[in-house]
Order: C-alpha cells, then structure tokens, then sequence
C-alpha cells in the first residue's frame, strides 16, 4: 500500500450517472478506496458493468467525482483537468492518427510539448525498440497488424513520460494468442520505463499477467486488493474466488482426510463457516477398481475428456459433498472415456479455502496527516 504523498490515492470514491428524468442515478463507483505505489501497477479486474472503467475515468479526470478524493502525491486533482494531470491514456482501441505514420504518432504527446526534434526522434526510435518495433517508424498505421497497431498506441502513451498510466482493456480487441503475448510485452515495457500503471481488465489471466496487484471488483466496489499469488491462495470471499474461476464450494470436512491438510495445501480449513473452493485443478482423477472406496474420494461419471499440453482435461459428473456437479478434473496419463467411472479426491495445491460470507473487504488507507 503506497503512504499519502507518494503516487496515487482513492478514498471514498464515488462515481454517479444521472439517468435521466424520472429514473434513479446509477452509482457506478460506490466509494472505493485504493492505492497505487510509483512504479507499480495496478489492475481493476471485474464483470462487465462493475464499475471498473468508471473508476479510471474518473482518476483520468473524465468523470466527475461525486464524492471522496482523487490525490497525487498527497495533492488533491479536484478541479484539475485531464491535460494537465500528466496522465496518459491508452484504450481497447488505441485510436491511432490513421493519416499519420508510426513515428508521427509516437511522437505525438512530445510535439505537444514543443520537445526539439532530435529529442524527440530519439525517444521515438527508444519507445518503438521497447515495444518491439523497431524500424516501423516510417510505416503508416492503416498497413498494421491490430497487435502492431496496440504497440504503437502503447508506444504513444508512454513517449511523453506520463507519471501515471491509465489502460483501459487495452489488450480485449485481439485474439487470444496474441494478448497473451502482448499481457507479457506490456509488462515488460511497463517495468522497464519505470511507468505507474492502472490496468482495467476483466480477464483474470490477464490481470495476472500484467499487474504487481490486483483489485477485485463487484458492483462498484473492491472486495480484494492482493498480489497475484495471494489472491489465488487466498481469495477474500467466495464472490472472489468465483470470479477467478474457482469451479465449486465444498464444505471444509473434505480436505480432511482424517488429518491436518496436506503441506503445501490451503491452510485454515477448519471452522464452521469456511469451505474449501476447488480450483481449476483441483480435482485429481483415480481410477475406480472396485476395491473399497479410499476416505475423502467420491463417485464420478465421464462426460468428455480433453487432451491439453498439461495434462488431460476431463469434464465429469461429480457426487461430491454438494450434491451431482459437472466440474473439471485432471488426470494422468490417458484419456478416459465417456461413460466411465471413475473417482475423485481434492488436491489440496489446486484448492483454497474461504469464509462463505466474507464481508467485502475495502483496501486500508493511511488517514491524511
Ligand atoms: N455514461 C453513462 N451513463 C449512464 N450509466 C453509465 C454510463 N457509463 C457507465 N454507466 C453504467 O455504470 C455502470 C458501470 O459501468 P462501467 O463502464 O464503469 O463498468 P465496467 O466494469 O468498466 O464495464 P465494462 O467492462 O463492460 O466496460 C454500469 O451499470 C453502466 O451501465
């Protein structure tokens, strides 16, 4: 958590739409509170509609603030306008100058500033080498790739030295193999300029992939701000773990096979009002031979199996704890067929373990001197 004076503050924010005559405003920020350290980035991850793009535009200075406080460095933005917040802003759609070429973009925020040329050819040739470009700087933007295009964009935003970045789903346009590989080319040349960065994404993997921390939105609030592992091995609440991808909610007794949790399984498991969350791989495959069932192992029907590089992904009907569930499993070795039965057990490294109604936690913020 970044102190007061160093970087970017939310506290309390609120974020309101008029809709219009007659009809309730929307609340779409519902005071969130949230720090962002310089040089670190921050991801709002998020279903559609959480509120997630409203909290950017408001810091960027696009959305008013109908409650609560915007800082830098401990100095207040109310009343400050986009220009001059020394933001810079990069979205889904990078909206690129179409009739300008690669360099004349990037260079774009430098001529704004009235930057010398050779300076700026300079930074131009620097920002197109971080985002692997190289030697593109004479190409007009309509002959891009749209990956190339989001690079030049990322390039453009970054030329002027902005001391916040705000990223608006920068990567959703592209198809998946390439944000992938641009999730990764982002992060990069994000921590290689140093830059401060707030990433708006409601892809996990991408969040993940991208931020130092992330801040978990529902309904125009943060229930979770973690690092990456931590908020995999910990989600806040169910809502949390949901949203990550965790696949079902068992009670707590299943991790127990008569004994403390395995090492290097969720800890805590016990407690009236916790259950364990099974993770995309949290559910290993046993064969079922008949002999006596093993403690803590339950019944199973194959639907579909799936080869995947790591393993192989099967889709079963689960007798579990809860009741017949269709979730995923992994097994080892070779695929088995629909039809078959099968056993399941939990694998503790593929689970977490939640209170059922955590209340939504907001981030502590350090009270003002
Ligand atoms: N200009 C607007 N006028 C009225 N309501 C709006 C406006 N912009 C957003 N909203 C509403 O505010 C809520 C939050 O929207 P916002 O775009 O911030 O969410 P989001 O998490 O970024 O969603 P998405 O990922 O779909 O962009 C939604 O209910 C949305 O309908």
């Amino acid at each position: 958590m970044s102190e007061v004076g160093d970087g970017l503050v939310v506290r309390d924010v609120v974020v309101r739409y008029d809709a219009g005559r007659r009809k309730a405003a929307v609340t779409a920020v519902d005071g969130v509170s949230l720090g962002v350290a310089r040089g670190e980035t921050l991801a709002l991850l998020g279903p559609s509609g959480c509120g997630k793009s409203s909290l950017l535009r408001a810091v960027a200075g696009l959305e008013p603030v109908a409650a609560g406080r915007v800082t830098w460095d401990g100095g207040d933005l109310d009343g400050v306008p986009v220009h001059r917040r020394g933001f810079g802003l990069m979205f889904q759609d990078g909206q690129l100058f179409p009739h300008r070429t690669v360099a004349g973009n990037v260079e774009y925020g430098l001529r704004v500033e009235r930057v010398p040329r050779d300076a700026r050819r300079d930074r131009v040739a620097e920002l197109l080498g971080v985002v692997g470009l190289e030697g593109y700087g004479d190409r007009q933007v309509a002959t891009l790739s749209g990956g190339e295009r989001q690079r030049v964009a990322l390039a453009r935003a970054l030329a002027p030295r902005p001391r916040l970045l705000l990223l608006d789903e920068p990567l959703s346009a592209l198809d998946r193999g390439l944000r992938e590989r641009l999730a990764t080319d982002l992060r990069v040349a994000l921590r290689e300029t140093g830059t401060t960065a707030v990433f708006v994404t409601h892809d996990h993997d991408e969040a993940f992939e991208v931020a130092d921390r992330v801040a978990v939105m529902a309904r125009g609030k943060v229930l979770q701000v973690a690092t990456p592992p931590e908020l995999w091995r910990a989600p806040a609440s169910r809502a949390v773990a949901e949203f990550l991808g965790y696949q079902a909610f068992w009670p707590a007794s299943a991790l127990d096979p008569g004994g403390p949790s395995e090492p290097g399984g969720p800890r805590g498991s016990r407690g009236p009002d916790r259950s364990v969350a099974v993770g995309p791989a949290g559910l290993r495959v046993l064969p079922d031979d008949g002999a006596a069932a093993p403690a803590n192992t339950w019944p199973a029907t194959v639907v579909e199996s799936v080869f995947r590089p790591r393993g192989v992904e099967v889709t079963l009907d689960v007798e579990g704890p809860a009741g017949v569930e269709r979730l995923v499993a992994v097994a080892a070795g070779a695929a088995p067929e629909p039809g078959t039965r099968v056993r399941v057990a939990l694998d503790p490294a593929g689970c977490a373990v939640v209170g059922r109604e955590a209340p939504a936690r907001q981030e502590s913020i350090p009270t003002t001197p």
